[in-house]
């Protein structure tokens, strides 16, 4: 059994200081409570910072380092993303650490253009399947979660928990929810999903952090408010479910 975290809290734009002040407290919390993996919000650092984004994104390696150090103290699997240079731009990055190692790097794939992400972003162009001490780690980004064809391809690769780092406000409540869990039921594994919550710049996010089991099963959801979730992942009872229903045995790729 893997004891899994999603924390959810109400970034505070542009306040870095501020952020990873409730981010160590709020691993700390989680890591007492059993866990192992714990999944941040997307932009969890600053949020969407818009013109000052590029100079927030020069402090994204320090906090990397400090992921790191927690990481390794409480004996955890971190996920979240937080702004990367890259020249006049910058990628939304995941750095996947591993028992304080930086097990992989992910740049969002799909801009969120509704938004203008694509106008500030660069976007990444690969996908991240983390080989951990806990398993096999598959990590989306937000937007991500509309495109099933990137969650399919970490799940035919061997990923058994999807970690899925968010700001998806309302009214799409229902979208996420319903998402989330197809992407569960139809990959036939863990999903642990963090979404920010309140008002965040002119946006109003709902929260609903999730973790969801192989069967589209709410192992634990959130409110609206600032929380931790936790939940066991069963590894064995995922096993058995492949089994009961051999989805990917049954696969007909060649048609396809
Ligand atoms: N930050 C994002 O990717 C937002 C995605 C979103 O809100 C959606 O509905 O999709």
């Amino acid at each position: 059994m893997i004891t899994a975290a999603a924390i959810q809290f109400t970034i505070k734009p542009g306040n870095v200081d501020a952020n990873l002040a409730h981010a160590r407290d709020a691993l700390g919390r989680a890591s007492d409570r059993g866990a192992q993996l714990v999944v941040l919000p997307e932009m969890w650092s600053c949020g969407f910072c818009g013109k000052s984004l590029a100079g927030l994104a020069m402090h994204t390696a320090a906090i990397a380092e400090e992921l790191q150090d927690l990481s390794r103290r409480l004996g955890l699997v971190v996920v979240g993303s937080m702004p990367e240079p890259n020249g006049d731009r910058v990628f939304n990055t995941i750095h996947l650490i591993d028992n304080g190692r930086l097990a992989g790097i992910y740049r969002k794939v799909h801009l969120f253009s509704l938004l203008g992400e694509d106008r500030v972003f660069a976007a990444g162009d690969g996908c991240l399947l983390a080989d951990t001490s806990i398993g096999k780690i598959g990590v989306i980004i937000c937007y991500d979660l509309r495109f099933p064809e990137l969650s399919r391809r970490l799940a035919l690769e061997g990923a058994q928990i999807l970690c899925i780092p968010a700001q998806w406000p309302k009214p799409r409540n229902e979208q996420w929810r319903t998402l989330l869990q197809a992407r569960a039921i139809e990959n036939q594994f863990f999903v642990v999903a963090s979404n920010t919550c309140g008002m965040v710049g002119k946006l109003d996010f709902f929260g609903m952090s999730m973790i969801i089991g192989p069967r589209g099963d709410v192992l634990a959801e959130a409110g609206d408010r600032e929380t931790e979730i936790v939940a066991g992942l069963d590894m064995r009872d995922m096993a058995e479910w492949r089994a009961q229903i051999p989805c990917f045995k049954d696969r007909r790729p060649e048609l396809y």
